[in-house]
């Protein structure tokens, strides 16, 4: 059984569907569980909120997550990260990796954000969204992890203790046998990690083949679906179910380039509520007149969106004014209390755009897993609650197309 450790929600989420379209039956937990696992599954992914925590807290969580699911049955794990890294030198993946491989008493593994399918490709160890470097795109402006370097190597070289050589192109093109061979000569270079290229989705092939014997292989959610093909054989998954129509809510809490465009789309079709970061922080009552709003609102044709999105400059402005830390927190308390109310009133479908944010508002409905649904876009599944008729699209920062959240709607049966 495979054993994912997500560093967030919508990561998690992320993984879990593509381990699902990819033929192998997955359970999503969130955060890790007091029980015992009580379902049969292929794959089982813990949803974590580790990825901005401070260092420590962030092994712990994870190596703890590892405990559970080695007990539960799980013999190869997979340390899953953002595709586009979120992690500045002083970010958690190179700490969190070097526990879990000593923890497993391994010495080497393999370092795979690209996901092609939404532009994450890597060549010569440099990440890049779409025709851009990653530290050229949106993502210098992200308002937690500003990505200011686009090179794998040396950002894993500033996080891990460990050095992080480079498979290149022209070699993982060769196929997997050259891939192991690479992977034999960097270790014997003394080498703890290797980035490998994937300009598209063979070379992750050919890479999940290299990787078929790891104990722990970490990456985006490109490499965790064509591990999952292997492991189930090539079949498809074709179970997914269909979200139910409810009465829905949209919470957009991520500031980047697609949400904003998302946003900017929506907004014209449907009511609409700009969250105040000032009144988040300062006014008692900011959550209930949300909640009025929203619930006065929830009877029009597309669900009601509350939404912090802003662009670049009107973040930069708020975060100089309230600080950085305060400002995110103050927003995603405010969305998680308001998603709580709100659950509590009866909304049964919640769309949360952002990790921080969907991460925050799961944990304050409390779910303890997720069933996988229909993917919304690549890497956006409906999920239902393991316990009640509740539905949820967590969706990453840029996944997803710019109709993103009508859409997710027009699924509903
Ligand atoms: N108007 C705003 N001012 C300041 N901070 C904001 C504002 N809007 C959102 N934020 C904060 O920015 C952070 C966005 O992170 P989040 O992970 O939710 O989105 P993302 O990074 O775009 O998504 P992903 O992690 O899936 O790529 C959150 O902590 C959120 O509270
Ligand atoms: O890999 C991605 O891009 C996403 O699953 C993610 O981690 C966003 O938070």
């Amino acid at each position: 059984m495979l054993g994912v450790i997500a560093d967030d929600f919508t990561g998690a989420s992320d993984i879990a569907s593509f381990l699902v379209e990819n033929g192998l039956s997955a359970v999503q937990m969130n955060e890790i569980p007091q029980q015992p696992l009580n379902s049969k599954a292929d794959a089982i992914v813990i949803s974590l909120k580790s990825r901005s925590n401070p260092v420590n807290e962030a092994i712990e969580q994870s190596l703890s997550a590892y405990k559970w699911l080695k007990e539960n049955g799980c013999s190869q794990f997979y340390f899953k990260y953002c595709s586009t890294f979120d992690s500045t030198p002083k970010g958690n993946i190179g700490p969190v990796t070097d526990a879990l491989l000593d923890e497993l008493g391994e010495d080497f593994t393999v370092i795979s954000p690209a996901l092609p399918v939404n532009g994450r490709t890597i060549f010569n160890g440099y990440l890049f969204v779409g025709e851009q470097l990653l530290s050229e795109s949106g993502m210098k402006n992200h308002p937690i992890t500003p990505m200011t370097d686009a090179n794998l190597m040396r950002l894993m070289d500033a996080q891990a203790k460990g050095k992080t050589g480079l498979v290149t192109y022209a070699d993982v093109i060769r196929g997997a046998a050259r891939v192991k061979e690479r992977f034999a000569e960097l270790k014997a270079q003394g080498y703890r990690y290797a980035v490998v290229d994937a300009a598209d989705n063979s070379q992750l092939e050919a890479l999940a083949e290299a990787v078929a014997d790891f104990k722990l292989v970490t990456g985006g959610s490109g490499l965790g679906a064509y591990m999952a093909a292997r492991l189930s054989g090539g079949k498809k998954g074709t179970n997914a179910f269909t979200p139910r129509k409810g009465k829905t809510v949209v919470l957009s809490g991520s500031c980047s380039v697609m949400t904003n465009k998302q946003v900017e789309k929506y907004r014209k079709n449907a009511p609409h509520f700009q969250l105040s970061v000032e009144q988040a922080m300062n006014n008692p009552n900011y959550v209930e007149e949300l909640y009025q709003w929203v619930i006065a609102n929830l009877d029009a044709p597309l669900a009601p969106m509350v939404f912090a999105t802003v662009p670049p400059d009107a973040l930069k402005a708020i975060q100089n004014e309230f600080g950085v830390d305060k400002a995110s927190h103050a927003i995603e308390h405010t969305f998680a209390q308001l998603a709580l109310k709100l659950k509590r009133y009866g909304v049964t479908n919640f769309i949360t755009a952002g990790g921080e944010t969907s991460s925050i508002v799961v944990q304050w409905l409390g779910f303890a897993g997720f069933h996988i649904g229909k993917q919304i876009a690549p890497g956006v599944p409906w999920l239902k609650a393991v316990e009640e008729e509740i539905f949820l699209a967590l969706k990453s920062g840029n996944f997803g197309q710019e109709d993103f959240f009508e859409y997710a709607q027009g699924m509903f049966v």
